[in-house]
């Protein structure tokens, strides 16, 4: 374990460590159509090709290029679903529809806005017409059996989702949704709907971290508020024993009431790591304990202030839920931003600040303070700075997470 006296580790060899110890989950088969979040546990390959058959990408007549400038005779028709059972001849034409099969023997389509028809009679009105081909979808032109589709520890969107269904995939391999325990301690704490004392706040916290990781397949439990004593403590962590992940908020500083730290060295845990050189968030705290299953479980603890428990439960708490669900990439990505105005120089730990991009630039606000809920509101980017980075002005470019996206590019 990183000990009391250890100085605090780099954000780089934190997240590391965390990576390592993510569970892995058990793989399931799900139906694709209840994908949505889930990664992909295995490649997979197209089981068909996709079209199938040439198609038509517009409405007009299908052709033979040879007879060119015509006139046609129109000697039937395909339709989406209903292909010209017959083959084009020579000054023959098929009424065609977007999406329908390419008759044998035609290999042109042409425009019904360069067409004229007269009952069976279509002429070329357009000039000149498109070239042979513009208007065909050839067969395998988005994917060809046995292609490969879709990578392992990809994130399963809408697009992911269709093209695995396109492909013949109506169940995909991925891993189960996480067991995931949220724990707010804090004497401090009300209960929600009850009335607050001066010395009283409601337990912001939990509600925070269960949003932040209900964006994922993640079954969530909410404990809490727990008192700051051991005793509370012991019982919360029991309840929490079946959860793949635990992440508690708050009593993970120095202070005399600062108890999750010996309560999970109480409860059988091993302490990881403590203390992270990040602003805010640096009391950070990693541990696991072995489940009755033999399966590990990863607590993580975060401190206590607002704005430190969101920075740690996005630069940890999500790539680790990411990390068991087997994404390929689990930790957030900055893109640069460019400053609306200069920025003072950073102290001696990497700093996350609340700011606001407007899809031009980014501007830091100007409340910074980690136990502040509104600033944090307000922003939709974490600008990066590096430890004792030197004051840079405005206009530069900076490291940004943008907040809307998880940070995942
Ligand atoms: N002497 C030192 N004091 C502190 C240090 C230090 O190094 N030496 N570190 C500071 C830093 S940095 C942080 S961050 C905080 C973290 O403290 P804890 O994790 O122990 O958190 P608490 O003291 O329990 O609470 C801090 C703050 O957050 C509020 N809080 C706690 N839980 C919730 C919740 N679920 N919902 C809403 N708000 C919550 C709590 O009321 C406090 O205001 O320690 C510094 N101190
Ligand atoms: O590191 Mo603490 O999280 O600043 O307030």
């Amino acid at each position: 374990m990183t000990g009391v006296t250890s100085p605090p580790l780099s954000l780089e060899e934190a997240q590391r460590r965390l990576m390592w110890l993510a569970p892995q989950l058990p793989v399931e088969h799900r139906a694709t159509a209840e994908c949505a979040g889930f990664y992909l546990a295995h490649p997979i390959s197209a089981h068909r090709a996709q079209p199938a058959a040439p198609l038509s990408a517009m409405d007009g007549y299908a052709l033979r290029a040879a007879d060119l400038p015509g006139p046609w005779t129109v000697v039937g028709e395909s339709a989406a679903g209903h292909p010209f059972a017959g083959t084009v001849e020579a000054g023959q034409a098929v009424r065609i529809s977007t999406g329908a099969i390419l008759p044998a023997g035609a290999d042109m389509v042409l425009l019904q806005e360069d067409a004229g028809r007269q009952h069976d009679t279509v002429t070329l009105t357009g000039t000149p017409p498109d070239p042979t081909g513009r208007h065909i979808r050839p067969a395998g032109m988005d994917f060809a059996d046995g292609a490969p589709l879709l990578p392992a520890g990809l994130r399963l969107g809408a697009a992911q989702i269709a093209l695995a269904i396109a492909g013949g995939h109506q169940y995909l391999r991925v891993r189960r949704p996480v067991n995931l325990t949220v724990i707010d301690s804090g004497d401090e704490l009300g209960r929600p709907g009850q009335p607050l004392a001066p010395h009283q706040i409601p337990a912001s916290n939990g509600p925070m971290l269960a949003a932040m990781a209900a964006t994922m397949p993640v079954k969530i439990t909410r404990i809490g508020p727990v008192p700051d004593d051991l005793p509370s403590l012991a019982t919360a962590l029991e309840a929490a024993h079946g959860a793949d992940i635990v992440v508690t908020s708050g009593g993970a500083s120095v202070g005399d009431h600062d108890l999750v730290r010996p309560a999970l060295e109480a409860a059988g845990a091993t302490i990881d790591f403590w203390r992270v050189a990040i602003k805010p968030g640096k009391p950070l705290l990693v541990a696991r304990r072995n489940r009755p299953n033999n399966a590990t479980q990863v607590i993580l603890g975060l401190p206590g202030n607002p704005a430190s428990a969101f920075v740690t439960g996005f630069l940890f708490l999500l790539p680790l839920l990411r990390a068991a669900l087997g994404a390929e990439s689990p930790l957030p990505r900055t893109i640069p931003a460019r400053l609306a105005h200069g920025m003072p120089a950073g102290g001696s730990r990497t700093e996350f600040l609340r700011a606001h991009w407007d899809g031009a630039s980014v501007s830091l606000d100007p409340l910074q303070d980690s136990g502040a809920l509104s600033p944090l509101a307000r922003a939709n980017a974490l600008v990066v700075r590096a430890a004792r980075a030197p004051a840079v002005p405005a206009g530069t470019d900076v490291p940004v997470y943008l907040l809307e996206t998880g940070g995942i590019a």
